[in-house]
């Protein structure tokens, strides 16, 4: 058996503004720096302690990190970061405003690019002012990888390698493994521990920067589907919060 816990990021300046995120690296807002704190005290209250972290390239999930395992007494253990743990790319979307795309296509389409598992948003252009075309922390991705647009399905492809090469060796090794992420990285994942069909996935939401707590089984598989959230009525009202963004 072995403990693996989700943490989103907490607040970032683009979500206080009801921003389309993706892979632009924007910092946490205030209310965020709290909600990591607290996600870190949540995490110390609970006796759970990470002996590894892994961790996105962008700066929410890593200040996240940090901060939540400063206060839970853990800032010194091993970090592992990847891009495979990034937010999904919002394609042409990146930079936008939620309410404003949602009442120039109209609710339909904005529930496709937001929640479809297999449709992405338009791709963004390489000089668009949100791409991270020669950004230095890619310069290793080769080209192909380098996405330009992703919608969920994608994420999952990308993301599982770095599941079965990077984090299960860790629970295998019987470590607690924090993993710090993304709303839509973090679906990826969720949607494949609980096994969550295509279809399904569109219902599921992740609040930020609350601890999702789970046992798993020798073969990696959860103990207990869904998990358990450390503040499950904070994380009720924040995973509402975050289905009705752009509303
Ligand atoms: O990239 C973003 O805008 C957010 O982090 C996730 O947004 P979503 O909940 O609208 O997919």
């Amino acid at each position: 058996m072995s403990t693996l816990v989700l943490l989103r990021h907490g607040e970032s300046v683009w979500n206080a503004e009801g921003l389309f995120t993706g892979w632009v690296d924007v910092d946490l807002s205030a209310k965020g720096e709290e909600e990591a704190r607290k996600g870190g005290k949540l995490l110390a209250e609970a006796g759970v302690r990470p002996d590894v972290v892994h961790t996105s390239l962008l700066k929410r999930a890593i200040r996240t990190a940090n901060i939540a395992l400063e206060e839970a007494g853990r800032h010194w253990i091993p970090v592992k970061r990847s891009w495979r743990l990034n937010e999904r790319h919002y394609g042409a979307l990146q930079g936008k405003n939620k309410a404003q795309t949602r009442a120039e296509f109209g609710d339909e389409q904005f529930m496709i690019w937001r929640r479809s598992y297999d449709t992405p948003p338009p791709p963004l252009a390489d000089d668009s002012e949100y791409s991270q075309h020669g950004d230095p922390r890619y310069a290793n991705l080769p080209p192909e990888l380098m996405p330009r647009t992703e919608c969920l399905a994608d994420v999952v492809r990308r993301m599982l390698p770095y599941w079965y090469d990077s984090i299960i060796p860790d629970l295998a090794a019987g470590r607690t493994v924090l993993v710090a992420a993304h709303g839509n990285s973090l679906r990826a994942l969720v949607k494949h521990l609980d096994g969550i069909d295509d279809q399904s996935i569109a219902g599921l939401n992740i609040p930020t920067a609350i601890p999702l707590v789970y046992e798993l089984n020798d073969d990696f598989t959860p103990r207990k589907t869904g998990g358990e959230y450390l503040d499950p009525e904070a994380a009720k009202e924040a995973i509402e919060a975050v289905k009705n963004q752009g509303k």
